[in-house]
């Protein structure tokens, strides 16, 4: 006879690693005495020994838990082959769920490699995030709008790119992230043209035509000029791109030229 505490016995047995998603204090004491234990949230709240630090909340859960396994294979914490077993609370503060996760080369996405080795402060690529999910909420007025945002590398976007109006951002030294500014750049988003941002999260020009001289950069289907040339200045570049589309309202992110992650901005 199988019961079913077997059944989610077998769910945690043999496990290389124990990843907690956000434990509050008494869920994680309870695992103590358990060996390789990962935390993994926006904050070390619980002063863990092995943590792993989630830029963005990820509503999706899946997203959540390949963030956390390619932070863990990027800090050698698990490889290829290992088993973990990713305990988290969906529903409750505590824990509420649990999943069995083979860990698998093929999982890297990029999507921790984009916050954590961009040119730019992992902050300053989060804050751009955030400005480009509440800009895709809201829109303007309303209406849907699309956004560019290439952030890092400056200086290489600069000359790359083109002016297409006088830049209001010119003698101004304003970073993002300070919601002045973050009120700032959803204005101007109704204007054509990119945002460039520096490493540092300084805005440097509003109503930049990127030029990119790469080519064949792949960007999903029914996407066009924004995307291109988007995806195609992070390879002429170290920069990455926050892209949000108007036509379909998701925020995209490329790096080295290629798509890493796709975000619906509802969903945050
Ligand atoms: N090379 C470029 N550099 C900067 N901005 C650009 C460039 N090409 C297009 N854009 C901006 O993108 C806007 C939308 O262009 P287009 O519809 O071709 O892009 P898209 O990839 O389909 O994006 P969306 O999904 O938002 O429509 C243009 O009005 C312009 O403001
Ligand atoms: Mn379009």
């Amino acid at each position: 006879m199988t019961s079913l505490s077997d059944i989610l016995a077998d769910l945690v047995s043999d496990v290389d690693a124990v990843f907690l998603f956000s434990p509050n204090g008494s869920f994680y004491e309870r695992f103590e005495d358990i060996q390789d234990v990962v935390v993994i949230g926006a904050e070390n709240t619980v002063d863990a020994d092995t943590f792993v630090e989630l830029p963005i909340p990820f509503a999706d859960i899946q997203d959540r838990i390949k963030f956390g396994i390619e932070g863990a294979m990027d800090d050698d914490l698990v490889g290829d082959g290992d088993v973990v077993a990713c305990i988290g609370s969906l529903f409750s503060d505590d824990a509420d769920f649990a999943s069995r996760v083979r860990v698998d080369e093929t999982m890297r996405s990029g999507i921790y490699d984009l916050f954590t080795n961009s040119r730019a402060d992992p902050a300053v690529i989060s804050d751009v995030f955030e400005v480009a999910l509440e800009l895709g909420r809201k829109g303007q007025k309303g209406k849907p709008v699309g956004a560019l945002f290439v952030v890092g590398d400056a200086g290489k976007v600069m000359n790359k790119s083109r002016p297409l109006s006088y830049n209001p951002f010119e003698k101004s030294h304003v970073h993002v992230g300070d919601p002045i500014v973050n009120v700032m750049l959803k204005e101007f988003s109704r204007l054509d043209g990119a945002f460039v941002i520096s490493d540092s999260g300084k805005i440097v020009s509003a109503y930049r035509y990127l030029e990119p001289s790469a080519e064949g950069v792949d960007i999903p289907k029914g996407l066009g000029a924004r995307h291109m040339a988007g995806g195609a200045i992070t390879r002429d570049t170290n920069a990455t791109s926050i892209v949000l589309s108007e036509s379909d309202g998701l925020v995209r992110a490329f790096k080295g030229g290629q798509l890493i992650l796709e975000l619906d901005p509802e969903e945050y």
